[in-house]
């Protein structure tokens, strides 16, 4: 590589725009079309971009042609992260790891390029996921006291939701190269700095490690820092999978070699990497899986001691959520305590995991139901595995001719899902629905449902019922029993929807009629099905789908947690097409209540786990150590994925 003299410019005014090759847009490389800044100036001489930032700030609408998309969907994500414009709101977060795969793999390389600048005025800073600073190298004395000032340190994070829009925290959320120059930061204190960061990726998870960021003055900025930027980054990957590959194959190779000769359950558990044989994916329920997973990570992280030493666990005992106790044996893979992860000090050993079933599930999987496909169902849409899954069940259950109880958070999709099976199965019969929220206040309502008992046929959902008090449970009971005494449930197949976290005991009396349940799961749990619902239900909304959502608006619709679920994401778009009729739907086109946002698009995995979490916060009123307990966590694990997941925790933590 080249001396980087080359792309250090001198006289460019520090609130004007880049030099000739990189100024207008639609002229130049593509390049150089990607990276330009209007310099235009308004009659007052005032940059118009600095001028987009304070009408954005004083919430004003803003000229779209001046600010670049990725910034501007940045500057809301800022606002909506309430970060502070005017000032810098960093704390000191504590010494960073350089003892993780990251850190080290990532020295040479940061050296090789430092040395190359040759004490240019221009600073490589190295982040973990989280944006927390690990490295930082620059030959310029000026600049460095410069970045002592913004607190550009190992120890301090540069996440979006701290500093705002920046080369380093605006990468990892948009998770790709971002350059941010002058006034497209958010913070005021960072207007006349210009930063380039590309996200670094394991190579074989492709899971975010960290970034590499080039920072320098405004004045000094060039189209040419993201090329260098992305180039070291690319050394860096090398790097990495020279590391990673000797690593993973040994444990690859140790995990084969448990599954040929157990013939049971075997996970193969690394640095990023999960392996599940045949046997445990047949098993295991998705929430099962998970939960054995989670405790033999932390099983081998505690068994793993100082010095390298393993400390054995024996056979532990682990309760999985379906009701089926486990017996696991942890066994190490290489070397121990070796790795560390990026984000804390803990060893993290690879390892391969035997499980036993002591115990099966206490609602047994049908085993035909489960791993038969499901073709899709009328009117609905999703592919996602926890989706399927609900909708596979379901199905199983009709086609048995038992009757059904669906449960699930409100606006899951319950009513929606059991009349599709019965559409599919049985178009020609006919489906009555009747809402158990009426009976407060429809003395009739009983009435009603005895009368369709009485002789109807196809199929009768009962909505709500954990709307109903103990009496009308009790009553409503009793008539379902004479039913089934008079052998008429084979004629008439009854479904009941309620919400779980709203069930009481007094409706174990009327639950217990029904042989099965099947649990929707809230959307945030199949958030991948997002892709499918929204243009489905703008099809619906739109004439000729005239509306279509852009990929900035779709990253902000994954990582919202839908408290509503799919009621409310109906809702979000009914409300967003009353007011853009045609087009692209923009992240300002979202009504405030999508800006609540994950730090990231979570997996169904993590974000089950992280739904855990908070429940167990909630229990425990906050208090972070006795939530982790429950949970069967350690302490460094909950407070690493508190801030992973972006959960905001009551004081009493
Ligand atoms: N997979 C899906 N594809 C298309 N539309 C869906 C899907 N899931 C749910 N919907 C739609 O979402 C809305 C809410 O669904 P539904 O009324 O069935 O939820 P619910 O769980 O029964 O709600 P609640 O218990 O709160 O009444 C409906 O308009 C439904 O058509």
């Amino acid at each position: 590589m080249g001396r980087a003299s080359t792309w250090l410019h001198q006289n460019v005014p520090e609130s004007g725009g880049l030099p000739d090759r990189g100024r207008s847009p639609g002229c130049g490389s593509p390049l150089d079309t990607a990276l330009a800044v209007p310099e235009q100036r308004l009659p007052g001489g005032r940059d118009p971009l600095a001028e987009a930032r304070d009408r954005f700030l004083a919430a004003e609408p803003v000229d779209r042609s001046v600010v670049r998309e990725p910034i501007l969907a940045s500057w809301w994500r800022s606002k909506e992260w309430n970060v502070a414009a005017d000032r810098l709101d960093l704390s000191y977060r504590g010494d960073p790891n350089l003892d993780s795969t990251l850190a080290r793999s990532a020295e040479p390389v940061l050296r090789h390029l430092f040395e190359q600048l040759d004490g240019q005025p221009i600073s490589i800073v190295l982040t973990d996921a989280s944006g927390l600073v690990l490295r930082r190298f620059t030959g310029d004395d000026k600049l460095e006291r410069q970045l002592d000032r913004i607190m550009l340190i190992p120890g301090f994070s540069y996440a979006e939701d701290i500093v705002g829009t920046n080369g380093i925290g605006t990468a990892l959320e948009s998770g790709g190269p971002t350059h941010v120059f002058g006034h497209e930061h958010y913070a005021e204190r960072l207007e006349g700095m210009a930063c380039a960061g590309v996200p670094v990726r394991d190579p074989l998870s492709g899971k975010t490690l960290g970034v590499i960021d080039l920072t320098c003055w405004r004045r000094d900025a060039d189209p040419l820092m993201l090329s260098l930027v992305r180039s070291t980054a690319d050394q860096l990957n090398q790097a990495l999978t020279e590391t990673s590959n000797s690593r993973d194959l040994r444990l690859l190779q140790e995990y084969t070699r448990a599954c040929r000769h157990s013939g049971g359950i075997v996970l193969g558990l690394g640095n990023d990497i999960v392996m599940l044989n045949d046997h445990a994916r047949k098993a295991l329920a998705p929430a099962d899986q998970a939960a054995l997973i989670c405790r033999a990570t932390e099983t081998m992280a505690s068994a793993a001691g100082p010095r390298g030493r393993w400390r054995p666990p024996g056979a532990v005992t682990v309760d999985l959520p379906s009701g089926a106790v486990a017996k696991m044996f942890c066994r190490p893979v290489g070397e121990l305590g070796a790795i560390t992860t990026a984000v804390d000090s803990a060893p993290l050993t690879d390892g391969v995991v035997h499980v036993k079933l002591v115990t099966p599930a206490t609602v047994p999987l049908p085993e035909a139901a489960v791993s038969r496909a499901t073709m899709s169902l009328p009117g609905l849409v999703g592919g996602g595995a926890a989706w399927r899954r609900a909708s596979r069940l379901t199905e199983a259950s009709y086609e048995r001719g038992e009757w059904l109880v669906l449960e699930g958070e409100p606006g899951v999709g319950k009513l929606a899902l059991v009349r599709a099976v019965h559409q599919r199965r049985n178009p020609a019969a006919p489906c009555h629905v009747l809402d158990a929220a009426e009976a407060a206040h429809d003395r009739d309502w009983l009435a009603q449902v005895r009368a369709e008992l009485s002789g109807g046929t196809g199929l009768l959902v009962l909505r709500h019922v954990h709307a109903l008090n103990a009496r009308q449970a009790r009553t409503l009971a009793g008539a379902l029993e004479e039913v089934k005494a008079a052998g008429r449930d084979a004629d008439l197949l009854v479904a009941v929807t309620l919400d779980g976290s709203a069930a009481r005991a007094d409706l174990n009396g009327l639950l217990r009629l029904f042989p099965g349940s099947v649990a929707v799961p809230p959307l945030r749990h199949h958030s991948e099905d997002l892709r499918d619902l929204v243009p489905f239900f703008l099809g619906k909304l739109s004439q000729q789908g005239r509306v279509r959502c852009s990929s900035a608006a779709m990253q902000l619709l994954l990582r919202h947690t839908w408290p509503g679920n799919t009621a409310q994401l109906w809702q979000v778009l009914k409300q967003v097409v009353q007011r853009r009729r045609a087009g692209q739907i923009q992240p300002e086109d979202l009504p405030p209540e999508c800006w609540t946002v994950s730090r990231r698009v979570l997996s169904p995995l993590e974000s089950i786990e992280r739904d855990a979490i908070v429940q167990s916060l909630l229990d425990h009123g906050g208090n972070k150590i006795r939530a982790a307990a429950a949970l069967g966590m350690s302490r460094a694990t909950i407070y690493r994925r508190i801030h992973e997941y972006g959960i905001i925790t009551t004081p009493a933590g």
